[in-house]
């Protein structure tokens, strides 16, 4: 059976030679064929035709690319060329004699290659299958993309370990109910974070959402914060004002810290909650308030409760439903998506285009984070803030963590990077381990193969496009 090629009106291909007859007779085969064709002489004039249509959006289906252009017309000089295509596929133009070069150029990851003198049927197939084999790739990755995306990853609780998607799903359910919500977990752990995604996913996301953090208010000042005074109450006190409290009516009241409460506001505390009203200091008028109450501690409150530093009624009052955050150490594999997401979010609000070497993802993988994914983050941005170059290397992270010098923790070079002997827990899930070990393993080989994806992919003993989906499904790109 002969294969009819499809006409392909809207592929868009770069064709790159030297050669102007062969261009030209090549440009005429292809568009016959229905594919649209820009074509030029040389790498330098490729690579702005390449970037010009990437500013445009119009970005290239394929890539035909000659090996030995000018000015050198060295083939080693047109294969640095096939890294600057990115994801675009390339398939390059060889001699008949020049096998291990098209092998060279495979390995560094054109799609394919076609010997000259070129026939022209068998440009086609090779065009349209490469063609149809991106495009199918395409839809798979975003067939893939949809298909990871949950709700309240919108959110900005970032993560791919178990717990995290636990409490996201467990937020996208609570939040559009009335239940009071109990985050406890260690500091910089997201809290404030899953506090803010449950009022922003209810039916109150646009009331307000007032904050009070318990332990920074100074305990004589926490009861006219939280319930406002009349004017005089007290010395200092000039006209009448709100409290928090009533500024969150109809909407959200997180209490931040709520393990610092003293004993005595506790009390007042239980009172608002179980009658839904109170008198602002000194005065006589009750203010009703409808609020959703969502609390957080880093506290062991149960324990607190039990050594009398916390009232067991109100303690029950808050409880409702509990979320549980867990220490950064308990789900390493949240590290490097949280890494790639404030890297991302840094690059966008300083407009730079800032990378991490292998070694710095390494050393942030292995290091112990006992301020969780606060000081993960601050120590992320701080490596940014002084990097001079385009990528943050190890150089910048000894500047700011004197305890590299002192331990000399970081590898001295890529080749030096071993993995460190896989640690048993039987406490946690299966797949959950074999996830952070598979990121383990992909970090280790992209390091020790220079970033090259062709050959990590070859010493994972998996495909390039396999390797690729895993990259970014555990956002390591
Ligand atoms: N899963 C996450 N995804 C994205 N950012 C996170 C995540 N967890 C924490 N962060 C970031 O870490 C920092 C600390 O988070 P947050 O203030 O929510 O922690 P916390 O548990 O409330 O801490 P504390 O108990 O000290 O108040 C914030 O900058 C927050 O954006």
């Amino acid at each position: 059976m002969t294969k009819q090629i499809v006409k392909q009106a809207s592929a868009k291909l770069l064709l790159v030679d030297d050669e102007r007859a062969f261009c030209e007779l090549c440009s005429l085969w292809l568009e016959q064929a229905g594919y649209e064709v820009v074509s030029c002489g040389d790498g330098q004039q490729a690579e702005l035709e390449f970037l010009k249509a990437e500013a445009a959006g119009e970005s290239f289906d394929l890539i035909i690319h000659d090996l030995a252009l000018p000015p050198t017309f060295k083939p080693e000089d047109g294969l640095a060329y096939l890294k600057r295509y990115r994801s675009t596929p390339v398939v390059v133009l060889t001699g008949h004699d020049e096998r291990s070069l098209a092998l060279r150029a495979i390995e560094l990851g054109a799609e394919d290659f076609i010997a000259k003198p070129v026939d022209p049927d068998f440009l086609k197939v090779i065009v349209q299958r490469t063609v149809e084999k991106h495009r199918l790739l395409q839809q798979v990755q975003t067939l893939e993309d949809e298909l990871q995306k949950r709700p309240g990853d919108e959110l900005g609780l970032v993560g791919v370990s178990q717990s995290t998607q636990a409490i996201r799903e467990l937020i996208t359910r609570i939040a559009p109910t009335q239940v009071p919500v109990f985050i406890q977990g260690p500091s910089g752990t997201g809290k404030e974070i899953i506090a803010n995604a449950i009022h922003a996913l209810s039916g109150r996301s646009d009331q307000a959402f007032i904050s009070v953090h318990c332990g920074a208010i100074p305990a004589e000042l926490l009861e006219s914060e939280l319930f406002g005074y009349k004017k005089g109450a007290f010395t200092g006190a000039e006209k009448d004002r709100k409290g928090l409290l009533e500024m969150a009516d109809k909407g959200t009241l997180f209490l931040d810290e709520i393990g610092e409460m003293p004993l005595a506001m506790q009390v007042k505390l239980l009172r608002v909650l179980q009658e839904g009203s109170f008198y602002p200091v000194g005065s006589r008028e009750l203010v009703t308030i409808d609020v959703r109450l969502v609390s957080a501690t880093n506290r062991d409150l149960p324990l607190a409760v039990q050594q009398g530093e916390f009232r067991d009624d109100l303690y029950y009052r808050i409880k409702g439903l509990t979320v549980t955050t867990q220490r950064l150490d308990e789900r390493r594999e949240d590290i490097p998506p949280l890494l790639r997401s404030f890297l991302d979010r840094y690059n966008e609000q300083h407009n730079t285009q800032l990378t991490l070497s292998p070694e710095v993802l390494e050393w942030f993988n292995h290091t112990d984070w006992p301020g969780n994914v606060r000081e993960l983050k601050n120590t992320l941005e701080s490596a940014a803030a002084i990097s001079l170059g385009q990528q943050i290397t190890m150089q910048e992270l000894a500047l700011i963590r004197s305890d590299l010098i002192q331990n000399d923790a970081f590898p001295a070079s890529t080749s030096s990077m071993t993995i460190s002997p896989l640690e048993v827990n039987l406490d946690k899930p299966l797949e959950e381990q074999v996830s952070a070990l598979e990121i383990r393993l992909i970090q280790a080989a992209m390091a020790a193969n220079d970033n090259n994806k062709t050959r990590s992919a070859q010493q994972l003993g998996i495909t390039r496009q396999g390797l690729i989906n895993k990259i970014n499904r555990y956002g390591l790109g």
